[in-house]
């Protein structure tokens, strides 16, 4: 702990610019053959099996960084380690991280087994957001009644499955060199290899079968940013071409006529949305009770409402796909048996032409050489976590220097949360400590209109206030009483706020409409900084837009007497003009 106070130490002097005493660099074989093999970034790309970009000339701004890195590492480390940080993984949890750490001025090296961007950019967020808003068009065009309700009139809509598909191919291609080339002009090194723990500073990383990529690596910290990939439950063959994962679907090779989705979450639904828009048929098969089960139940009752009964969508709740038998595309169905989820009973066979499973993910922290600093992932295969980002070994204590963020850890499996717990994780190592407050952190399904919450769902807060016996407080508002949402034609949502009516605190917010995913900001910020109704009330929002949806909530809250007299409740007030 000293040592590391003192490395600390050294990090913030070298940032604040103060003068220091170079050692002689470090010896660093493995790494720097690895830097000859990867000298310049078309070289890199090769390596990666990538297409060849022009390597671009490094910034200014990205040099200052190296050289400060540089010298913070020689400080910091005393030549003892190659890095200051080596990231394994470079999804966004690990590229969050490694972007925080230079501007600390830290030495980083990522090292990524697979394809720099990881799940998000090249098989989730990305990707699906693309062909959400090419099937989103493709909806609204459809939407005769919608259009003529606003005097417009369109001619029959077509479109080509090829073309979708390829713009989410080349988004995310885009999005990974941009990516790629962030890290590059901020100087930090990309190694390749599948990266296993030889000891708490030490990483070994090589690729299957090329014996000219790998070697070995040490830091002072490492960070684990493995991520995830798709949980399949036992009795699912996945063939990839009529029974698949995320990962094919996206790909989006073919529209089976009728697709069963297991699983009514976050990828269930925003397949869902895309497949209807493209005109399939979709049935869902959901082990709980209600479909959209990790939701607020009053918002997944809307949600049904205006995503599922108008479209050609009908669901099994209460159920489990205990066996699913491939097909033949066109020729020989998919079929999937139905198992009551309480009695055990099968209870139908379904016949589709595809099936797509959508079941959650797993973290993926296979071959990582975990027993080397003595951890053990958990019964699911995450890796156990403090609050601090620092991983726990078999007997709950701190593994010293080794921190995991983003899905490997499973606190919270979303690309911003994992990039959020990178920014954290290294101002913990710089010894500035620091938890994220997960409840802070906002989440949206990119349906037709979206989904969007923060904090706890309303049967959370009404358990919350029992226990701990607070009045609850829920405001609601409809997108109706909204101008700008009326004059789109998209009154169809609502939004819903739950707080203590003793204190003005903001449990959560819950919003189903137009641009959900982005008004849940304000109230996020607002968790994340601690402002409570009495704040928010009085802040003012722009007239006509959708914002003044949340306007409308905070306003409609109301608080016991002696919060809503309490200091925040009283409007600042107006500066007096400096007398000339
Ligand atoms: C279809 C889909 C849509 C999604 N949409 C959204 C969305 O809209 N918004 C959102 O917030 N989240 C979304 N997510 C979730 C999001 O993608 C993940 O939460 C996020 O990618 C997690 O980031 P990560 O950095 O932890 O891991 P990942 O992005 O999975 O990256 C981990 C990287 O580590 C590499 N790796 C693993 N093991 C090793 C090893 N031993 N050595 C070297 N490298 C290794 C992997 O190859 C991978 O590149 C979506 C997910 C899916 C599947
Ligand atoms: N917009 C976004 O932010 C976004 C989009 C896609 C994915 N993601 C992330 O990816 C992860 C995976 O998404 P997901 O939708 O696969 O998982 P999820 O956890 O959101 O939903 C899985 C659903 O499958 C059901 N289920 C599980 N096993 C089943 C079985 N055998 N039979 C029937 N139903 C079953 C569960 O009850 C649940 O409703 C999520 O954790 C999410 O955070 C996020």
């Amino acid at each position: 702990m000293a040592a590391f106070a003192a490395q600390s130490k050294s990090v913030a002097a070298a940032r604040q610019g103060a003068s220091l005493q170079l050692a002689a660099p470090s010896v660093r074989p493995a790494a720097s053959r690895l830097h000859t093999c990867f000298a310049s970034a078309s070289l890199r790309a090769a390596c990666l099996g990538q297409s060849v970009v022009a390597p671009r000339s490094r910034p200014a701004a990205g040099r200052r960084a190296v050289s400060r890195a540089q010298r913070v590492s020689v400080a910091a480390s005393a030549g003892k380690y190659d890095y200051d940080l080596v990231i394994i993984g470079c999804g966004v949890g690990g590229h969050g991280a490694a972007l925080h750490a230079v501007e600390q001025g830290m030495k980083v090296a990522v090292i990524e087994g697979h394809d720099i961007g990881g799940t998000c950019v090249n098989r989730g967020c990305v990707p699906s957001k693309a062909l959400l808003a090419a099937s989103g068009r493709i909806r609204e065009m459809q939407n005769a009644m919608h259009l003529k309700s606003m005097g417009i009139q369109v001619g029959s809509v077509s479109f080509e499955r090829q073309g979708i598909a390829d713009h989410a191919i080349n988004l995310a291609k885009t999005i990974q060199t941009n990516l790629k080339r962030s890290l590059e002009a901020l100087g930090v090194d990309i190694l390749i290899g599948q990266a296993k723990f030889v000891d708490n500073h030490t990483v070994k990383y090589s690729l299957p079968g090329r014996v000219d990529v790998g070697g070995t690596v040490t830091a002072r910290d490492i960070i684990i940013a493995t991520g995830s990939v798709p949980f399949v439950p036992p009795g699912i063959p996945i063939d990839g071409k009529t029974v698949f994962t995320s990962d094919h679907a996206l790909k989006l090779e073919w529209l089976p006529q009728w697709i069963a989705i297991i699983g009514s979450g976050y990828i269930g639904l925003e397949f869902s949305d895309v497949y209807t828009a493209l005109g399939c048929e979709v049935t869902f098969v959901e082990a709980m009770p209600n479909i959209m089960p990790g939701f607020d139940k009053e918002i997944a009752r809307l949600a049904e409402r205006v995503l599922i009964k108008p479209r050609p969508i009908d669901f099994h709740t209460n159920v489990i796909a205990s066996k699913v038998t491939p097909g033949v595309p066109g020729v020989k169905p998919v079929l999937i048996e139905l198992t009551d989820f309480n009695t055990k009973k099968v209870v139908d066979t379904l016949e589709v032409d595809a099936c797509l499973v959508a079941t959650g993910r797993a973290p993926y922290t296979n071959g990582l050489g975990l027993a080397s600093i003595g951890v053990d992932t958990d019964r699911r295969g995450f890796v156990p976590t403090s609050e601090k980002m620092e991983v726990l070994d078999k007997d709950g204590k701190v593994v010293p220097n080794v921190y995991c963020i983003g899905d490997a850890n499973g606190k919270y499996m979303l690309a911003h949360a994992a990039s959020a717990q990178g920014i954290s994780a290294i101002e913990n190592m710089l010894g500035r400590p620091h938890v994220l407050n997960h409840n802070s952190v906002p989440a949206a399904c990119f349906t037709h209109p979206e989904v969007s919450f923060v904090g706890v769902t309303q049967e959370k807060a009404e358990e919350m206030a029992k226990e701990k016996g607070f009045p609850l407080g829920i405001s609601k508002t409809s997108f109706k009483a909204n101008s700008k949402a009326l004059a789109e034609k998209e009154g169809e949502g609502m939004a819903k706020m739950l707080y203590r009516k003793d204190t003005g605190e903001i449990l959560g917010v819950h919003i189903f409409g137009l641009h959900a995913a982005d008004l849940i900001h304000e109230a996020s910020n607002a968790i994340a900084t601690g402002q409570t109704v009495q704040d928010i009330k009085f802040n003012v929002h722009a007239h006509p837009t959708l914002s003044e949806v949340l306007d409308e909530l905070f306003k409609g809250a109301h608080l016991d007497k002696a919060a809503a007299n309490s200091s925040h409740a009283a409007p600042p007030k107006a500066k007096q003009p400096v007398a000339a």
